[in-house]
């Protein structure tokens, strides 16, 4: 088959599963061509599926291209389904081949390309700090939603940033140059509530010495966000259907209704699935704020993101409270990444504020944060390609490590590397380390 290629391929040939297995750990082709029948089965191809399956689960970019008889449409179908890349039937025309080969070098650069930009990738989402492929994802939804007028619905733990998410919203909108009006539908009484979103006339009730326009109103041109909407008294529920249906307010005691133009978002904690078999939520309304769901992981559900939050919530609370300098000792690091932070950023904010305060040095400490002592020893020990690629992996954590430890600080991860400035910096190019913390943040 050699001479099917080029000569600017390097090609190596195998003729069993060990030796082809052995090729690919030394080498790591982009490209292999598998014949499915190889020894001890070379009429069939229970040995040249497992092999299939060795390559994907070892490298999973490499682009297999099964080579099946005339007759074997089947295996053809099944390799494709495991993840092959093309296959290529018997026998062999070198035009064909070289072809089908060329175009699986084509799809594996594009790939590799594309892996490269999404790990480049970043949220750019005001207010959200995030590094994690959740909330990135998550992200990319938003700025997909925003630009619409389409009712969204945010569920999400307390503390997870719902309400940043819908500013968010807002102010990626073409309302964002318009008002947007928060009411938190947990945190008042009632029979307050009523008046407080649709407003009242005077008269309407004793005290109501003047006319008000409620939330709803006065959100006119921009955005309405209903936080805490799970917790909305059934009586209210009815009226805000309306509301959302027909696009008017009725303002307590007035008989003439207000038309109103707004962007509604809304975010509750609870289970609105729950509510509604309940009977407290009507489930009407659901369909209505739901057009479209975004489901805010918790921290502890993000990769990665607890120590960048972190890290950005130290340096600009040790701003505010003129406590400069100061970072995370390697025990708080571990705790801050094991914990599982069941209030979320607003908890994170908490604990880290008390830390600045109370740290005597510049190493902020496990009490200082009061955090139990990380006892995770992680590293799954997982199947890897070959001892470069555990080399690699080492490498780029350990150098993530220290980054992360010195507070993004060059010089002083440098040191605790115990190699030169010039040659972290080609290292964390080669590894597509992000260097700052604020590019997380932006
Ligand atoms: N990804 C984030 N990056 C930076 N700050 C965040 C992030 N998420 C939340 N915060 C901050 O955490 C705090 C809590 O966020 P927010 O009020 O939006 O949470 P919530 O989910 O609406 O909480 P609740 O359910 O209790 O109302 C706020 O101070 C917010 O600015």
């Amino acid at each position: 088959m050699r001479w099917c290629f080029t000569d600017n391929l390097q090609v190596s040939v195998a003729a069993d599963r060990e030796t082809a297995l052995a090729l690919l750990r030394r080498l790591e082709p982009e490209v292999v061509t598998l014949d499915l029948g190889l020894p001890p089965d070379p009429g069939g191809s229970t040995e040249g599926f497992a092999l299939l399956e060795d390559i994907l689960r070892l490298a999973p970019m490499t682009k297999v291209i099964v080579v099946t008889g005339r007759e074997e449409k089947e295996n053809a179908v099944k390799a494709i389904g495991m993840g092959a890349a093309d296959f290529y039937q018997k026998p062999v025309d070198a035009d064909i081949l070289s072809f089908v080969v060329n175009r699986a070098f084509r799809l594996a650069e594009l790939e590799k390309e594309n892996l490269e930009l999404a790990s480049r990738d970043n949220t750019s989402v005001k207010g959200i700090i995030a590094a994690s492929p959740q909330m990135l994802a998550v992200c990319r939804t938003l700025e997909k939603v925003a630009p619409t007028d389409i009712t969204t619905l945010i569920n999400g733990e307390t503390g997870t940033g719902k309400e940043v998410l819908a500013r968010a919203l807002h102010d990626l909108s073409p309302r964002a140059h318009m008002p947007f009006a928060a009411i938190n539908c947990a945190a008042i009484p009632d029979n307050l509530l009523e008046s407080e979103l649709f407003g009242y006339e005077k008269g309407a009730f004793t005290g109501a010495t003047q006319s008000k326009k409620g939330k709803i109103e006065s959100a006119n041109g921009g955005t309405l966000f209903l936080d805490e909407i799970g917790d909305m008294p059934m009586a209210l529920q009815a009226k805000l259907l309306r509301f959302l249906q027909e696009r008017v307010v009725d303002r307590v005691g007035s008989l003439k209704p207000t038309p109103v133009d707004v962007r509604v978002v809304c975010a509750t904690h609870r289970n609105v699935n729950e509510l509604i078999q309940e009977g407290t939520f009507r489930e009407d309304l659901y369909y209505r704020i739901s057009e479209i769901t975004l489901d805010l992981p918790a921290v502890r559900d993000r990769d990665g993101d607890a120590l960048v939050i972190a890290q950005s919530l130290l340096k600009s609370l040790s701003k505010q409270l003129d406590r400069p300098g100061l970072s995370f000792c390697d025990d708080a690091i571990s705790a801050i990444e094991t914990y599982p932070w069941p209030g979320n950023v607003r908890e994170m904010i908490n604990k880290i504020k008390r830390s600045v305060i109370m740290a005597d040095g510049k190493r902020i400490t496990i009490d200082d944060l009061q955090l139990p002592l990380s006892t995770d020893n992680t590293d799954a020990n997982e199947s890897q390609l070959n001892l470069r690629k555990v080399r690699e992996n080492a490498e780029r954590a350990a150098i993530v490590q220290a980054l992360r430890t010195s507070n993004f600080n060059m010089a002083q991860a440098s040191r605790l590397l115990g190699v030169t400035r010039p040659t972290l910096y080609n290292l964390t190019d080669k590894y597509r380390i992000n260097t700052s913390v604020e590019a997380a943040e932006s």
